[in-house]
């Protein structure tokens, strides 16, 4: 256990002596033991003991104590005001945070404030905008397991956006979490934590049983059984609810402990939609571009990205994450999208709308929660006051989709018109203060501040009259913090002072005096001031609360301006960008004039190109030397079905488009030292992933399987999993490789048939045309490519001549030999230079060098071992 958690044993020793204030800390420990509990005292939040070392250590901030008469105790502190990047830095080392806020006012008890805990900050249950990176979801997961099968529960707490799905397969799992990529997860007892990527921990194991978790879930969105498919589904939702409601820890919680703003829960089955693991997200770069191929910094989701408001981005997430597969509901968006293209000034007066739009989710949340401000509601309210001119916008359109937008569309007229009459127009953040109810709305509040104004008017006057009346021109009426209102004369006027001036206060130069009138108004003011202030808070709480209401309206309202958002989107880059409406068909992939959608944007020239596929030529072997663009190719036709499934355009000239079931890619691999996987171990791990799960229905991406081991093996791979990928799966596959004997396939199996990219050669240069053409490829470029990355000249000549001699050489040695169509590699010029080539014919040495790479087991070796043998054999050489 960290003994940084839980009640400290310190204090533990001595619980029944410790003053009240640490018998309070003492307590809220103990009950909060899987957290850091950080304590207000007076503007601080405080740690003590042992937490109090680990929070000054992680948050360099300096260790004190406290002293009192039970003993001494470690403290740090943070300051309240700017507590976010101190509990930000507690939650990136692994810790959850529960802040205990005085809850009583200082001023009005005598004797410990009560302190409670109002909420624990958790990685994936924040709410605090200020630690909230921008738009993006958040999400807190929950897996439970019943039998054989897994049930599992994600929600976004800052918006309310709930999901819950279910399968049978801890792979499905493994999937579904790489889409949504929660930031921390609870498990159910029995259920697995390796699926996860986050900070996981085990929650309560009563909130997973059948029997609360039913109970809750109904109380959230009704009867279990009409909305999930299993007990696994519910146990998961039951304690996630519970879990939502912990981390609130009372605050902006209904009487009966529920989070109002949570009323909606979308089911989905993973089969509904598009597959996509973590693998293809972060591959085809979706999301995040963490490869270094694609430029600049793009991902597809920045280059599709036009929404005007949070909402929009956050549901374009969700379309890119979630590609459909029903055709129905694809083409519904298409031709939304394509109405939208048609009207530009529709479009453009929707996206100009769309931008006055504040993400009404998080503010509903925070209205549910007790935490919004008047600035919020007037946020809302402006919301509302926008949503008519939107749905005047589209009220005649023929799209299906839009016309359920349009329904769907509720200013919530009763709310507007309550926000418009009960909340100031420039109102302060604070609550408690005044200015937040415009004036009009409540009659006692306006007779207070009348009360309020009079009264400082009085004041106002009274300089003009009290110098009228002493004939000191020099007097002055004024009011400081302390001592309230007074008169002040200068020393050298006190002789002409009146009898009803009473001494105030006496200063350097001058005397402050009050009379009983003034005294009078100053009462009759603060009094007016300090009821009006409480009834403000009052009547704003009241309207706070007939807001929080009508979440589940404002939510529905949000989600239809997410969506209108993402279609006005689609269609804005589509003009832009000249994408067009691909066709759905029940066969094949035909594009003409295909684009990659993020590189298109970075490079100057980009080369269109096609491709046709089908059950006759499902599979594709595409060839060319490195840097020709068969990457690009692949990851563009994958993407192009994924935007296509997603709703929007695609960049092509034409496109006709089966639907996808899933997006398989093994693509680049990437070194997993940590883990101590090879390359080709991943490789390895990746490609049986594919090979189990692909089906007829499925895209596959193969770039260059089998590299990472010798290439024979790495050829022998290659076409087996050629072969089983056209017999058996009958996937629809392109296979990028370097395996020029691969491409000897395409005559043997119907399915398969060879593209390669062309390249020429200018004065002595390799020049990349990026166009894709029949037929394979004749030769790799290795060693020209070299040149042109800017490898030194004699390691490049060097390598033209091994290659030249290897050529030569490997024929006798029966190592399989190219076989391209001409049977002789284009630098077939540079055979008779190397003819003189030494390297390779000392036999003893070679066989030795041989047997020792032999006896290596790749698939065990870590890339750091690999590099020490390599350091081995080469000072073997030298030696
Ligand atoms: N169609 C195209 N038009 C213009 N430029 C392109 C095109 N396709 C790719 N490129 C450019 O060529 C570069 C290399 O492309 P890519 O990575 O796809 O090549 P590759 O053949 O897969 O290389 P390797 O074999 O080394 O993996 C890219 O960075 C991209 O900028």
């Amino acid at each position: 256990m960290d003994a940084a958690l839980g009640a400290p044993e310190k204090m533990a020793g001595r619980a029944d002596e410790l003053t009240p204030m640490m018998a309070q800390y003492f307590e809220l420990t103990r009950q909060y033991d899987d957290a850091l509990v950080l304590f207000q005292v007076g503007d601080f939040y405080e740690a003590f003991c042992e937490a109090a070392e680990r929070v000054a250590r992680l948050c360099e901030i300096t260790l004190t104590k406290r002293e009192d008469s039970t003993g001494e105790y470690a403290m740090a502190g943070i300051p309240i005001d700017n507590a976010e990047s101190y509990v930000e830095t507690l939650l990136d080392a692994g810790y959850r945070v529960a802040i205990a806020d005085q809850v009583e006012d200082p001023d009005e008890v005598s004797g410990v404030v009560e302190r409670a805990v109002t909420r624990i900050i958790t990685p994936g249950t924040l709410t605090e905008d200020e630690l909230l990176g921008g738009a993006a979801n958040n999400y807190v997961a929950a897996l439970a397991c019943e039998g054989s099968r897994y049930g599992l529960a994600i929600l976004d707490v800052s918006t309310g956006d709930a999901y819950a799905t279910g399968s049978d397969s801890l792979a499905t799992v493994a999937d579904e979490l790489g889409r949504f990529d929660p930031s921390e997860a609870i498990v159910g007892p029995d259920a697995p934590t390796d699926p996860f990527d986050c900070m996981v921990t085990p929650y309560d194991e009563r909130a997973f049983t059948a029997e609360q978790a039913r109970e809750r879930v109904g109380e959230y969105f009704g009867p279990p059984e009409r909305l999930l498919a299993s007990d696994a589904e519910v146990r998961a939702c039951g304690a996630l609810l519970a879990y939502a409601e912990y981390t609130r820890g009372g605050a902006g919680v209904g009487e009966d402990g529920r989070l109002e703003y949570l009323n909606h829960l979308t089911r989905y089955d993973p089969r509904e939609y598009m597959v996509l693991d973590a693998v293809a997200l972060e591959s085809l770069e979706v999301f995040d571009r963490r490869s270094v191929r694609s430029s600049e910094g793009l991902a597809l989701i920045d280059a599709v990205d036009e929404t005007a408001c949070a909402m929009g981005r956050r549901e374009l997430t969700d379309w890119l994450r979630r590609p459909l597969i029903e055709r129905d509901r694809i083409e519904a968006r298409h031709e939304a999208v394509e109405e939208l293209v048609g009207a530009v000034r529709t479009r453009e007066r929707l996206h100009d709308r769309l931008r006055e739009v504040y993400d009404l989710e998080r503010l509903i949340s925070r209205v549910s929660r007790g935490r919004a401000n008047a600035r919020d509601l007037n946020s809302l309210g402006s919301t509302l006051d926008v949503v008519p001119e939107i749905r005047d916008a589209i009220a005649d359109s023929d799209s299906t989709k839009l016309q359920s937008v349009h329904d769907h569309l509720d200013d919530l007229p009763e709310i507007r018109s309550l926000i418009a009459e009960a909340i100031a127009d420039d109102p302060p953040p604070e609550l408690t203060e005044g200015g937040v109810i415009a004036p009009g709305y409540d009659g006692t509040l306006d007779e207070l501040r009348e009360t309020e104004r009079s009264g400082k008017a009085w004041v106002e006057d009274l300089e003009e009259q009290e110098r009228e009346r002493t004939g000191i021109d020099s007097l002055k009426v004024g009011h400081n913090a302390v001592h309230g209102y007074y008169i002040e004369v200068t020393d050298a006027n006190l002789d002409r002072v009146p009898e009803d001036y009473q001494r105030r206060q006496t200063l350097k130069n001058s005397e402050r005096y009050y009379t009983p009138e003034l005294k009078e108004r100053e009462d009759e003011i603060i009094s007016a001031e300090q009821r009006a202030d409480d009834r403000e808070y009052e009547l704003f709480v009241e309207v706070r609360e007939t807001v929080a209401a009508e979440s589940e309206r404002v939510q529905e309202l949000a989600d239809a301006l997410a969506q209108l958002d993402v279609l006005v989107s689609f269609a804005t880059v589509a003009a832009e960008f000249d994408y067009t409406r691909p066709e759905i068909a029940a066969e094949g992939i035909e594009i003409e004039a295909g684009r990659h959608p993020v590189v298109e944007r970075t490079e100057d020239a980009f080369v269109p190109n096609g491709a046709a596929l089908d059950r006759e030529h499902r599979v594709m072997i595409v060839t060319g030397p490195n840097m020709s663009g068969k990457s690009t190719y692949m990851r563009q036709i994958a993407l192009t079905a994924l935007l296509a499934q997603a709703g929007s355009f695609v960049p092509a000239e034409r496109a006709r488009l089966r639907i996808v079931d899933r997006v398989f890619t093994r693509v680049g691999a990437s070194d997993d030292i940590a883990g101590g996987r090879s390359t080709f171990m991943i490789e390895m791990t990746e490609l049986a992933e594919i090979l189990e799960h692909a089906t007829a229905d499925s895209l596959v991406l193969l770039d260059e399987v089998g590299r990472g081991t010798s290439t024979t093996d790495g050829l022998a791979i290659a076409r087996a999993v050629t072969e089983f990928v056209h017999d058996e799966v009958g996937a629809t596959t392109l296979f990028a490789t370097h395996h020029h004997e691969l491409t000897d396939v395409a005559d043997e199996l119907p399915g398969v048939f060879n593209r390669h990219f062309r390249t020429s050669r200018e004065d002595g240069e390799v020049v990349f045309e990026h166009e894709i053409a029949p037929g394979a490829a004749e030769a790799s470029y290795g060693v020209e490519v070299a040149g042109v990355a800017g490898v030194p000249e004699t390691v490049v000549q060097r390598a033209a001549d091994v290659l030249a001699g290897e050529t030569t050489a490997s024929a006798d040695d029966g190592v399989p030999t190219r076989t391209n169509g001409s049977g002789s590699a284009p630098g077939s010029d540079r055979e008779s230079k190397s003819a003189s080539n030494e390297t390779l014919d000392s036999a003893g040495e070679t066989d030795a060098i041989r047997d020792r790479l032999r006896e290596v087991s790749i698939a065990e070796t870590t890339p750091l071992e690999a590099l020490q043998l390599l350091a081995e054999l080469q000072s073997e050489i030298e030696e």
